[in-house]
């Protein structure tokens, strides 16, 4: 006899969600069934964590399982599991709501999706909907349900997954556990065959931690794939795990199995994906490996597990030294799982030095993808070396921006005598080899390494110094450090003409007159040394951070918006075409309004390069009112 019988509407949100699942094109619809097993499988782990920590559950003997039926003539699928079950509440709260991870995710991800236009289905297959996903298949669910509490009643929840629901709560007495009854839609009656079933069992869901059940047979493999010896199992064995556990559609870039007794005893199965599938861009806060205590899982996503830079990595870890009944809450603190990192951490950073060394293609692509995450590293002291050992980088040496270098090939291939590795930050190539300070690298052919993200320069920074060479920003090299270098640049230009000593005296007071024009604005204007193309360049105090840290620092530093451009000395080409012509019109008329005009100009094109011009409109009216006046020469020079 059933009592108290409900009839509810959906959330606002699950109808949307329904119809996009309902509505959609996909066709691999046969992940329902991925998601419900996972389900099922999830309702048993947290039973099988209550019992080993001696919680009393209704009853206890019910052996840990999923059953699959197939009724082929009534088309209905039938889902079984003895796990946690739901109470009425439980029910109405999880099936009703939309307060659990995936469907939120995935609600997210399809509006931003939609909003870039793209096709949506993918989606559904890499996050999965989660329970909601019957409703490709099915015109009608029925849930059963028998909480683990003995006090609690069996509930039924039943749903044609159009807008509403009913439940009820039942007087019968049922076993412990769930039952899922799917009746399915004409279109996806294969869904209640067998061999369909055994097949999409097979395929999605093999490494399900308990026996999945058709009849007598057990479906899927049930081994823990991480506990068996390493000889013992496969590269496809491993491909298809990590398929499983990721919902990746391709294999690896790199597998790890380890097995550890010193200093803890734990196992661990880890994969390197071959994408960064964060195509979302969302925080990065999924990230961890699954936690398993003698074979029961503690905890999915486990993040102390791992340092967050290493973070790109998926999988398993197994441990034998910690207590079934141990708390969530209190794995971070805990000893033993802080050894596991460490040795993890290790580990890892040997795979990667290992593949680096004997499969650079291979690390390549690791890098292409995870670097991003990996640099994030340069926080960990412990193993600051070794981290700097992996870095990559585009350099000066390279033909195009794809190349990389490690810091020590930059080492090897140093010039005599030389004690610094030397970088250049900039949005892209192009922009690096425009910035003047590159100029007296290239003239001495010293290579530079180029810094394209922000992160980069931190790493650095952090790193500070790599096999005694110490990491230096070129704009803040000290040049006596480069006078030892010839010159290598041979496709010089003529040589220019040495300024007479009028002309030099002339230049002195030229430099004094662009300090009293500039002003506050730099500390100091003088020769250049550095410039051989450029008329001007800014260059940090001593000891001072790069413009492109500074300019980041400010971007961190939150809060209000800080325009203050910190001071900076102005160095002068003195070889250039135009500071030769400035020295002329100046050496006429030291007054001359032109050279106003011009030495503002060469301050703020300097200014614009480094990145810290905020506001253009006064320099474009100053070009364009130059423009004006050297059309007008340029009209009478050519007589036109
Ligand atoms: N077989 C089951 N036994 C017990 N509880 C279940 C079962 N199936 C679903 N639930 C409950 O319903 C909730 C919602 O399930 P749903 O699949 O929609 O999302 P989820 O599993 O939480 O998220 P995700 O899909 O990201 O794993 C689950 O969190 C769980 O509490």
């Amino acid at each position: 006899m059933a009592a108290a019988q409900e009839h509810c509407e959906f959330k606002t949100e699950i109808k949307k969600l329904l119809d996009i699942i309902t509505n959609s094109l996909y066709t691999n619809r046969e992940i329902f069934l991925r998601e419900l097993v996972s389900n099922a499988s999830d309702a048993l782990d947290k039973l099988r964590f209550e019992t080993s920590r001696g919680t009393e559950v209704k009853d206890p003997d019910l052996p840990l399982e999923i059953t699959l039926e197939a009724d082929d003539n009534k088309h209905v699928l039938t889902l079984k599991d003895t796990g946690i079950g739901m109470s009425r509440d439980e029910i109405v709260r999880f099936l009703g709501t939309i307060a659990h991870s995936g469907s939120e995710q995935f609600l997210e991800n399809m509006a931003r999706e939609s909003k870039e236009n793209k096709d949506a289905s993918d989606i559904i297959g890499r996050f999965g909907v989660g329970f909601y996903s019957v409703f490709m298949v099915a015109h009608k669910v029925v849930v059963t349900s028998q909480s683990y509490r003995s006090d609690e009643k069996p509930v039924r929840w039943t749903s044609d997954g159009l807008g509403s629901y009913d439940v009820e709560t039942l007087d019968e007495s049922l076993p412990r556990g769930t039952t899922i009854e799917i009746h399915l839609k004409e279109d996806h009656k294969e869904y209640a065959t067998e061999n369909r079933i055994k097949h999409i069992i097979k395929t999605h869901s093999n490494f399900i931690s308990f026996p999945i059940k058709m009849g007598e047979e057990t479906v899927n493999q049930v081994t823990a794939l991480w506990r068996e010896p390493k000889f013992s199992v496969k590269q496809e064995q491993y491909d298809e795990f990590y398929k499983f556990l990721t919902y990746d559609s391709e294999p690896p870039l790199e597998t790890l199995h380890i097995s550890v007794d010193a200093p803890v005893q734990f196992k661990a199965l880890m994969f390197i994906p071959k994408k960064d599938y964060d195509i979302f861009n969302q925080e990065r806060d999924k990230y961890g490996l699954d936690l398993y205590v003698r074979r029961v899982l503690i905890q999915k996503e486990n993040k102390d597990l791992l340092p967050q830079y290493l973070g790109f990595m998926k999988g398993v870890v197994d441990t034998e030294d910690l207590p079934l009944n141990i708390s969530r809450e209190t794995l971070q603190e805990n000893r033993v799982i802080a050894k596991i990192k460490s040795t993890i951490t290790k580990q890892i950073l040997s795979a990667l030095e290992k593949m680096a060394k004997s499969d650079p293609d291979k690390y390549a692509a690791f890098w292409k993808e995870h670097s991003k995450i990996f640099k994030i590293g340069y926080m960990d002291f412990a193993h600051k070396d070794r981290f700097a050992g992996l870095l990559r980088f585009n350099s000066s040496i390279h033909e195009s921006k794809d190349e990389l270098t490690s810091l020590a090939d930059y080492i090897s291939r140093a010039k005599e005598g030389q004690k610094e590795i030397y970088y250049i930050s900039g949005q892209s190539r192009e922009a690096v080899e425009l910035n003047p300070h590159f100029e007296i690298f290239r003239k001495k052919g010293i290579e530079v390494l180029y810094l394209y993200e922000p992160i980069d320069e931190f790493a650095l920074e952090a790193v500070g110094e790599f096999e005694k060479f110490k990491l230096k920003a070129a704009e803040n090299a000290d040049l006596k450090n480069l006078d030892d270098f010839a010159d290598t640049d041979k496709d010089e230009k003529k040589p220019v003409e040495e300024l007479s000593k009028d002309d030099s005296k002339i230049l002195d007071r030229l430099l004094k007159k662009m300090q009293d024009i500039l002003g506050e604005k730099v500390t100091e204007v003088r020769l250049s040394d550095r410039l051989t193309t450029s008329p001007a360049c800014l260059v940090s105090p001593d000891g001072t951070m790069s413009s492109h840290m500074q300019k980041i620092m400010r971007l961190v530093g939150g809060g209000a918006k800080d325009d203050t451009i910190p001071p900076k000395a102005m160095e002068i080409n003195a070889d250039h075409p135009l500071v030769r012509n400035l020295i002329a019109i100046f050496g006429a008329d030291e007054n001359d309004l032109y050279l106003g005009a011009c030495i503002e100009q060469l301050y703020e094109s300097s200014l614009l390069l480094e990145g810290y011009l905020s506001d253009p409109h006064k320099m474009v009216n100053r070009i364009n009112e130059l423009l004006e006046q050297s059309s007008g020469w340029y009209k009478e020079v050519k007589k036109v």
